[in-house]
């Protein structure tokens, strides 16, 4: 089977456009990962989602091994098969969640013990498990099994969780073997400190994977600091593989990412605010809830083609919304993934253009209106 490839096709200032080849499909970068956490992105069916124009999905280890189990999953033939599927998947390695999610963790050099949320059975997650987690799912791109400390932290905190997500690092490289048609991603830690993701980003050189993530932000470290470590940390990773910002973000935190020289990203953002009534649009961000919508025969967004936009009013999704009726979580879903999907699109043309400074001039003024 081929291996996964990745080939930098335009580039201008940081920000630059490239395509991973696998044997699922193309990625276009940049790229924005919709989330699909238990096997569905929620409210989207798959061919929803690929109609937004999205390339590859994001698949969570930890709720799939609570619910319904790897093993399972595997014996029905895969992620992909069990979730209508077919285009590519990267799946997060378990740390992360377990940290946010579980109950009752214990954290030593071997993993992660801990009570399950769902249903309070003990569990084990270490680089070996998390790997084996992913190969039997079938993801197509690996995250290491790693640790990310909650901000803000001391320096010595973040320095021994950096120095331990990196032994992890290099296990989750063992148990990964050699897998052609699949790439193993390792994820650069060192919080804000910029020694720190220096350390981390030899240490993951030296062990040598097919990409890189930026780990550890958006953990509540706000835009600022995010972007002052983002002005250095991606050009500590090496240039010629895809460069992955984990958990990111809201629409400007997407682009100034972009600019700065990030490859993909993903987020719950777009689908839970969708849930909640919170829609992005290129004016800016609304709350479908408010009165004021009530009466307003406009669209979300007159210049977006997805089905809410072209269908339904302001006044309709009011209502359906206030009604809590189940197609307000469907058509907000929808327009929030299309407009993420569309910021994807219009950077990467423009990126190819060599026309990003002014894309992102005209982006940022669109939204600085006040009355959306
Ligand atoms: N393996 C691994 N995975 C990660 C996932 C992350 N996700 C984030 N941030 C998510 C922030 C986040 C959380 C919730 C919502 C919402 O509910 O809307 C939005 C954003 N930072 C993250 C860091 C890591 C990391 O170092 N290692
Ligand atoms: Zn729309």
């Amino acid at each position: 089977m081929a291996r996964i490839t990745f080939e930098k096709t335009a580039q201008d200032g940081k920000a630059r456009t490239g395509v991973i080849r696998t044997p699922r499909g193309d990625i276009r970068t940049p790229a924005f990962m919709p989330v699909g956490t238990a096997a569905t992105v929620k409210a989207m069916l798959p061919e929803s989602v690929a109609a937004t124009g999205a390339d590859v999905l994001l698949g969570n280890t930890y709720h799939l091994m609570l619910r319904p189990t790897a093993e399972r999953v595997d014996r029905l033939g895969g992620l992909h098969r069990f979730m209508n599927w077919e285009k590519p998947i990267l799946t997060d390695s378990g740390g992360f969640q377990v940290m946010s999610l579980a109950a009752l963790r214990k954290l030593t050099e071997r993993g992660v013990t801990f009570k399950s949320h769902i249903d309070g059975s003990k569990h084990e997650i270490t680089p070996e498990r998390s790997m084996e987690i992913q190969r039997l799912l079938g993801s197509d791109i690996v995250m290491c099994f790693d640790e990310c400390p909650a901000l803000p932290a001391d320096r010595d905190r973040i320095a021994e969780s950096m120095e331990l997500s990196m032994r992890w690092a290099k296990r989750s490289k063992e148990a990964f073997g050699d897998r052609p048609g699949h790439a193993l991603f390792g994820i650069q830690q060192g919080g804000l400190e910029e020694d720190l993701r220096q350390a981390s980003a030899e240490a993951l050189r030296e062990i040598g994977f097919d990409g890189y993530a930026v780990g550890g932000l958006a953990v509540g470290e706000g835009q600022e600091a995010m972007f002052d470590c983002l002005d250095y940390a991606p050009d500590q990773l090496p240039q010629d593989k895809p460069r992955y910002l984990m958990g990111v973000g809201k629409p400007d935190d997407i682009v100034g990412a972009v600019a700065r020289g990030i490859d993909m990203m993903d987020c719950v953002l777009p689908s839970r605010s969708g849930r909640t009534g919170q829609v992005f649009t290129r004016h800016g961000v609304l709350n479908i809830k408010n009165a004021r919508h009530m009466d307003d025969p406009r669209p979300l967004d007159e210049a977006c083609r997805c089905p809410a936009c072209r269908s339904y009013s302001r006044a309709y999704l009011h209502h359906v919304f206030r009604s809590q009726e189940i197609i307000s979580a469907m058509l907000l879903t929808w327009h929030n993934l299309q407009y993420y999907q569309d910021i994807m699109a219009g950077m990467r043309a423009a990126i190819t253009g060599g026309r990003f400074a002014a894309w992102q001039a005209e982006f940022h003024a669109g939204r600085a209106q006040g009355d959306i």
